[in-house]
């Protein structure tokens, strides 16, 4: 059986960075910058004031108190035209540029005004509370790099620098096909012997969560017909991720039936606790993965497999993540050939080390489990006992 890290290695390579596309800035949140974004402009465009008070003359403020007189008003947005002159002060808000012969601002608490006059109270040092023009970011720098997955800080600079459209690579469109006689959607009559297609549920907010777009193309019963008629809803899709059928039973057709509609099979069954039967292969021009049935196999290999062709395909770097040290908190048995990812709790013990307690059960239809485990510990095929207190890889769910 194959491992893990060549499983995952033959996957990559059927997947390339989407094309660019442009949207909106308020759209962008989320999306990967296909371009640098260089600033359109200098931030702040001139030296402004980061106070309300009065704009003065340093050298006019030798003894104190100092009285001078209010020559005119710089808001923000506005200016005062002229340059200051000596015993001059301008009447400034925050934001407000300040005028040409000023270079100290001084707040309005440490002062009196009457009528035309101000009397100065506090001396500052000179350039006190002056921002200097390009203190933010100056026209032509690059503010963001190509690559950046974009969060509200990020859109924020871009919306300063003026950019109201972003180059982003394009949203990977992934369909989503169910398989199953026994399973039914969320709502609907639920049979004797039958279940719900969290799988379902769980890969369409999967896909979100990783930036791409998904599509679900329903429910395959275990009918050969069916299942190659729906299956063929995936034309077109950057990724299909089917879930059950993929194992030995005799009706476990994913295999057989797409083998017939033209999957390339590159291979099945990993040596992977859960996640054995995984299977990938290419259907026409769309890279298939299919995921084992069990809600924890779909689920995990989502994660471990098609979290990182996502990744690739939206420009971010497939294999940054993921792996951190935690020490045990129980010891564990010997593993076996397959790798495992053990679901488990994290905390921080009373040292402040992460630390980690696997659940004594880790059966793979066990999704109450899967949603209190915060992390998964990773078992290398063939590890030996391990006591409490050692310390293992784990990866954060
Ligand atoms: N003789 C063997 N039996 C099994 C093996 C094996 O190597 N030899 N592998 C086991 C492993 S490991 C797994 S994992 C499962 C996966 O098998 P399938 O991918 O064929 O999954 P199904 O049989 O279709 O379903 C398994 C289980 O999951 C439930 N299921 C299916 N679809 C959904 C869904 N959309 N939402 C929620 N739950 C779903 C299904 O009802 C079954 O209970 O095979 C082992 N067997
Ligand atoms: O490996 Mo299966 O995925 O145990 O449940």
């Amino acid at each position: 059986m194959l491992s893990v890290e060549e499983a995952l290695s033959r996957i990559l390579k059927a997947f390339d960075t989407l094309a660019p596309e442009t949207v909106s800035l308020n759209d962008g949140l989320g999306r990967v910058l296909a371009s640098d974004l260089k600033a359109r402009l200098t931030q702040p465009p001139a030296d402004v004031s980061a106070m309300d008070g009065y704009a003065v003359r340093a050298s006019d403020l030798q003894k104190l108190p100092a009285e001078l007189q209010v020559v005119g008003e710089a808001p923000a947005g506005g200016c005062y035209p002229k340059e200051l002159l000596a015993g001059q002060a301008v009447r400034i808000f925050t934001g407000g540029p300040v005028p040409a012969g000023a270079d100290t601002i001084i707040i309005q608490e440490n002062t009196q005004q009457a009528d035309k006059l101000v009397l100065i109270k506090e001396g500052e040092k000179p350039g006190r509370y002056i921002r200097p023009a390009g203190l933010d970011f100056k026209e032509g720098e690059t503010g963001l790099e190509k690559g950046t997955l974009l969060t509200a800080r990020d859109l924020a600079l871009a919306a300063a620098m003026n950019h109201p459209w972003l180059e982003v690579y394009r949203k990977p469109r992934v369909a989503i096909l169910a398989t199953g006689d026994e399973v039914v959607l969320p709502g609907q009559n639920v049979g004797p012997n039958q279940i719900i297609s969290s799988n379902t549920t769980a890969l369409m907010a999967f896909v979100r969560e990783c930036g791409g777009e998904p599509i679900s193309l329903g429910i395959a019963p275990d009918d050969r017909d069916a299942l190659a008629r729906l299956a063929r809803g995936a034309e077109g899709a950057d990724l299909l991720l089917t879930t059950g059928g993929a194992s030995v039973g005799d009706h476990d057709l994913i295999r057989s039936v797409l083998g017939e509609q033209g999957l390339e099979l590159d291979f099945w069954r990993i040596a992977m606790r859960p996640g054995k039967p995984l299977i990938f292969g290419k259907l026409g021009k769309t890279p298939m993965i299919g995921l084992p049935g069990n809600p924890v196999s779909t689920l995990v290999c989502a994660y471990i497999f098609a979290r990182p062709a996502l990744k690739k395909m939206t420009g971010l770097d497939p294999y940054q993540q993921q792996t951190e040290k935690a020490v045990l908190e129980t010891s564990l048995e010997a593993n076996d050939k397959r790798q495992d990812y053990l679901r488990a709790s994290l905390t921080r013990n009373k040292d402040g080390q992460l630390s980690v307690t696997p659940f004594q059960r880790q059966d793979s239809s066990m999704l109450n489990l899967l949603r209190q485990a915060n992390c998964l510990v990773i078992r290398p095929p063939f590890a030996p006992a391990a006591e409490k207190a050692e310390e293992v890889d784990i990866i954060r769910l």
